[in-house]
């Protein structure tokens, strides 16, 4: 089984501010292990750098400094060309994600061939009905020549679930996976992805601004700030307990009570210190009152 390491990201982003450029840093220095049948959880706000951690992972960007390290089972570093085999990346948007003009089929049978799972129509057609099993579009039949449109957004989810297995991935980057979708049918999605990491032992990085789903379905939590953790930890802890400001402001500051901890326990009194803890100095870059 495969294993990544995450040791001291970097990235810079050069912005343009009128004539002048100056150097963004978008990821302070984050390290995280992905590991077989386990999920981690990045959890900030918008802007926090979670997609540009997802994007360097999935190769889509390039650290500044830092590297990623994808090992097999024997510990040895896999060879570049396997990288992609291995690394697989649910985006945000089903409905971008999806080429509207091919089927479902031609979706899941293209990465099958371009990294050689199958061997022609005949092998690729069936491991394509397999893949739609794996993701419970049941009976495969009734989807494989049906074109995105076809399918609702939960339905495009699990296709790009499938499309994301189907080079043999074993680390799944989901990035948002259904933050986009119907309120109703993002338990079923996000239920799926824990099927999968639990009975194919996948690895997966799981991306999202919400600190009940967070919890619920990863075992551990990083939580980023300005492209930096300000705190890790056990799901379970993370949440319930907070030890950050930041954490606690935003466990306080969630809809869902599942995710307020002690908020919801204790009522306004966390609130009140979440509230007091928020005096971030833009300056020093430091959280007053961190524990
Ligand atoms: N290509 C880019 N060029 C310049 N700046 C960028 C680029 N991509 C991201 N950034 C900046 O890097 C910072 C982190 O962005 P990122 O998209 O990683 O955050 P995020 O936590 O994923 O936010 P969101 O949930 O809104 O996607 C932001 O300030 C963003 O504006």
């Amino acid at each position: 089984m495969t294993t990544l390491q995450a040791r001291d990201l970097v990235k810079d982003f050069t912005v343009r501010n009128g004539l002048r450029r100056t150097a963004l840093r978008a990821v302070g220095g984050v390290s995280f292990t992905l590991e077989p049948g386990r999920t981690v959880a990045l959890v900030g706000e918008s802007g926090s750098g979670k997609s540009t951690i997802a994007r360097m992972i999935a190769r889509l960007e390039k650290p500044t400094s830092g590297e990623i390290v994808v090992a097999g089972s024997d510990g040895t570093p896999v060879p570049d060309r396997d990288y992609r085999h291995r690394v697989q990346m649910v985006f945000q948007d089903p409905f971008a994600s999806l080429n509207p003009f091919h089927t479902v089929e031609h979706h899941l049978v293209r990465p099958l061939l371009l990294h050689g799972r199958a061997r022609g129509r005949a092998e690729s057609a069936l491991l394509a009905e397999e893949l739609l099993q794996r993701v419970t579009l049941l009976p495969p039949g009734d989807f494989l020549q049906r074109r995105p449109h076809e399918l609702s957004g939960g339905q495009r989810q699990r296709v790009a679930i499938a499309r994301a297995l189907a080079p043999g991935a074993e680390i799944l980057v989901a990035d948002e996976p259904v933050s986009m979708l119907d309120v109703s049918i993002r338990l079923g999605v996000l239920k799926l992805l824990a099927r999968l990491q639990r009975e194919e032992n996948l690895a997966v990085l799981y991306i999202t601004h919400d600190l009940a789903t967070a919890r619920h379905f990863s075992d551990e939590i990083l939580v980023l700030h300005r492209g930096r953790v300000v705190e890790r930890g056990p799901a379970d802890a993370v949440i319930l307990d907070p030890r950050h400001p930041y954490t606690k402001l935003l466990a306080a500051a969630s809809p869902n009570p599942d995710a307020r901890g002690r908020t919801f326990d204790a009522g306004r009194d966390v609130v009140a210190e979440a509230g007091a803890a928020a005096a971030y100095d833009h300056h020093t870059g430091q959280w007053e009152g961190a524990a």
